[in-house]
């Protein structure tokens, strides 16, 4: 296979909602189509991938220095011995005369063509991508469903607590039974207030619920909060301080018992290894929240895997931040403990594909060939608009 054009764009995610640090009135992402020279049922195969959200989009970083170095590349530079393309070979391609460090300024670019290529290669296959993967990097028998979280409670103008109810409550009714939701926008007292008025709506047990900071706390904060967090038995207390200060991390987990999730904005090996080896977190209950998309991709990601194994940590405490297609195929096929969802945020990437039914919490990543992105109707007439 040989990869004949790369077509990237640039398309809003936007909303009014904010959490503790920004809103998402500029949010946007990064698309892509590789289109390729194998010829199917009369058409050529093409990979499709995507920034997730969280991060501006990184077009320009993919047109001036990822794409013209892929379609440089020697055709047997991105196979593998086998003749299939290999998307671990061509990460190797992209990242050629990369400094080390700085992981954050090209690691989405990069995660967006690893994302297409991994698309493709299991088209090229013929089978949905959790299959590949399973066949692949995994153990050939992939999980059927996967265990997913509803994400929102964001403070956005206007929003009363009973409107915070009735948010999640229709995440329930959608099938969900663990909820997110923002602290860290308002006083303590008000974020209480909130979190007893969500914990109403999960009869009462704080178990099923996660609170999010986006980084906001310094450590006397983090520590306040913990303490009045702990009587309420949460799912977990996420991102507290700053992702890269980790002696808060370790600080604030030697001072709240109960679980704690960091993650979502570390984007390497190397930043995610200093986290587990600096961060104080705990193999035994806390959770990991690398999004492959948004770090070096799924390359990256299996390696960073491969680093917790090594320190004795499970993949079941991987739950991706993203909310999307891609990682929901990664988390069946390599047995992490779940994904996240936003259910209608971050359209038309977010999400699932439209025929999806979450079921006591838990969802499959469906048959279509590749990540699947094809069932997405309205992302996918965007997508397929970037190349025909
Ligand atoms: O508000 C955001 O940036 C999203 C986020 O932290 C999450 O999904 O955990
Ligand atoms: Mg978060």
């Amino acid at each position: 296979m040989r990869i004949v054009s790369a077509h990237a764009g640039t398309i809003p995610i936007s909303s009014s909602m904010r959490n503790a640090y920004i809103d998402f009135s500029k949010m946007d992402c990064t698309i892509l189509a590789l289109v390729s020279d194998v010829v199917v049922d009369g058409r050529p195969l093409v990979g499709y991938g995507f920034s997730s959200n969280g991060r501006y989009n990184a077009t320009a970083i993919l047109n001036e220095r990822m794409l013209p170095r892929l379609l440089d590349a020697a055709a047997e530079d991105l196979l593998d011995q086998e003749g299939e393309l290999s998307p671990a070979k061509a990460w190797d391609v992209m990242m050629s005369n990369e400094k080390p460090g700085g992981h954050g300024e090209r690691s989405v670019a990069v995660g967006v063509v690893d994302m297409a290529l991994h698309d493709l290669a299991a088209k090229a296959a013929g089978v949905p991508l959790y299959r590949w993967l399973s066949d692949h990097y995994g153990d050939g028998a992939p999980d059927e469903d996967v265990f997913v979280y509803a994400a929102g409670g964001y403070y956005a103008p206007g929003k009363t607590l009973k409107d915070l109810q009735n948010e999640m409550r229709g995440f329930l009714e959608a099938g969900y039974e663990v909820v997110k939701m923002k602290i860290g926008g308002a006083d303590l007292a008000e974020d209480l207030r909130r979190i007893e008025a969500v914990i109403d709506v999960l009869d009462g047990d704080g178990s099923r619920l996660m609170v999010d900071v986006n980084g906001k706390f310094d450590l006397r904060t983090a520590l306040e909060y913990g303490r009045a967090l702990d009587q309420y038995g949460l799912f977990w207390y996420e991102e507290v301080g700053d992702p890269l200060d980790y002696a808060l991390n370790a600080t604030l987990s030697e001072n709240y018992r109960n679980p704690i999730a960091t993650g979502e904005n570390l984007f390497s090996l190397q930043d995610a290894r200093n986290l587990i080896r600096y961060g104080g977190m705990r193999p035994d209950r806390d959770f990991l929240q690398v999004d492959p998309a948004l770090s070096y991709g799924l390359t990256e990601y299996r390696r960073i895997l491969d680093m917790l194994a090594l320190h004795g940590w499970s993949s079941r405490r991987c739950i991706p931040h993203g909310g999307h297609q891609f990682s929901l195929h990664i988390a069946a096929a390599l047995k992490l403990g779940g994904n996240e969802s936003y259910p209608g945020e971050f359209q038309p990437t977010g999400g699932f594909t439209d025929d999806a039914v979450i079921t006591r919490g838990r969802v499959a990543p469906g048959d279509l060939p590749g990540i699947g992105l094809e069932g997405k109707a309205e992302f996918y007439k965007i997508l397929r608009d970037l190349h025909d």
